[in-house]
């Protein structure tokens, strides 16, 4: 049984179907990403999978267990293992980045501030964030922010991690660092679904990726620098892959994946 399994999910904003009969498989220690052209169901899809969204119609599990997704708040066995990075970063202007980092694991984990300390230092360390621990986020830039955004989401040790374009503030270095940090973290074991239109992250990352059109599943592809993709995940990401946003250069070639085995 796949670590997280998601059929036929459906979401409306009124009278329009913002997702219809959604559903991708990913197995744990797995990158997913999510790709399509704008407004065509992504970000949407990301908190549906975290109990923000309620839905119409459709069913999860997740390492087994069924997942209530017509009660977001209801989403108790999502919320014991997963955090979200919105695209936004949702930081506390008024904390340090260090207490941005603590807040929850000290809070809601009870966990020590010493311990908790200890880990985002490391965690900023890794990040290249280890000069602005006592910095308030609005002295940072967009793409340090993004960074915080990331170890604060780590900082509560998720088994799934989603991230909703976690790259689009990065310069192609720092893009090359949390791709690193991004394969490390799903090499241990973490679960990681993110949004992304930076085609050459989703080409070098993407043990799976889902295509989506209109609300609905156009493509499924699977599987990190194999011979060959799906025509429809390879027409979109090549025509997407010299978008100046898209963080192709930095992340690789969006050629190569294995044919789907969904
Ligand atoms: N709260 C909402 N109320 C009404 N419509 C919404 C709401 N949230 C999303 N939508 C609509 O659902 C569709 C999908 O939005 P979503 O943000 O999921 O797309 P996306 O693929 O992530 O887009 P982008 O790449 O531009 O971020 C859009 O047409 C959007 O206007």
């Amino acid at each position: 049984m796949p670590y997280i399994d998601v059929r036929d999910v459906c979401v409306r904003h009124g009278k329009t179907e913002t997702l219809r009969d959604v559903g991708f498989t990913a197995e744990r220690g797995e990158i997913v990403s999510f790709i399509g052209p704008s407004g065509s169901g992504k970000t949407t899809l990301l908190r549906t999978l975290i109990g923000l969204q309620s839905v119409e119609c459709g069913r999860m599990t997740v390492d087994g267990r069924m997942v209530n997704m017509s009660e977001p708040g209801s989403a108790k066995v999502l919320r014991a293992q997963a955090a979200i990075v919105f695209q936004q970063f949702g930081l506390f202007g008024h904390m340090s980045v260090l207490r941005n980092l603590t807040l929850a694991p000290t809070v809601v984990a009870k966990r020590t501030h010493r311990e908790a300390e200890h880990e985002a230092h490391e965690l900023l360390e890794k990040l290249g964030l280890a000069d602005k621990a006592n910095v308030l986020p609005d002295d940072l830039s967009g793409g340090q922010k993004q960074r915080v955004a990331i170890a604060r989401a780590l900082m509560l040790r998720p088994a799934l991690l989603l991230l909703d374009e976690p790259t689009s503030a990065l310069d192609p270095r720092k893009v090359q660092e949390v791709s690193s940090l991004l394969r490390d973290l799903a090499r241990d074991g973490m679960t990681i679904i993110q949004v992304s239109h930076a085609m050459g992250v989703v080409a070098s990352l993407s043990d799976r990726i889902v295509l989506l059109e209109a609300g609905h599943v156009r493509a499924l592809g699977h599987g990190r620098g194999q011979a060959s993709q799906t025509p429809d995940i390879a027409a979109f990401m090549n025509t997407h892959s010299d978008d100046p946003e898209s963080g192709a250069s930095a992340g690789g070639s969006p050629q190569g994946f294995r044919e789907p085995q969904f």
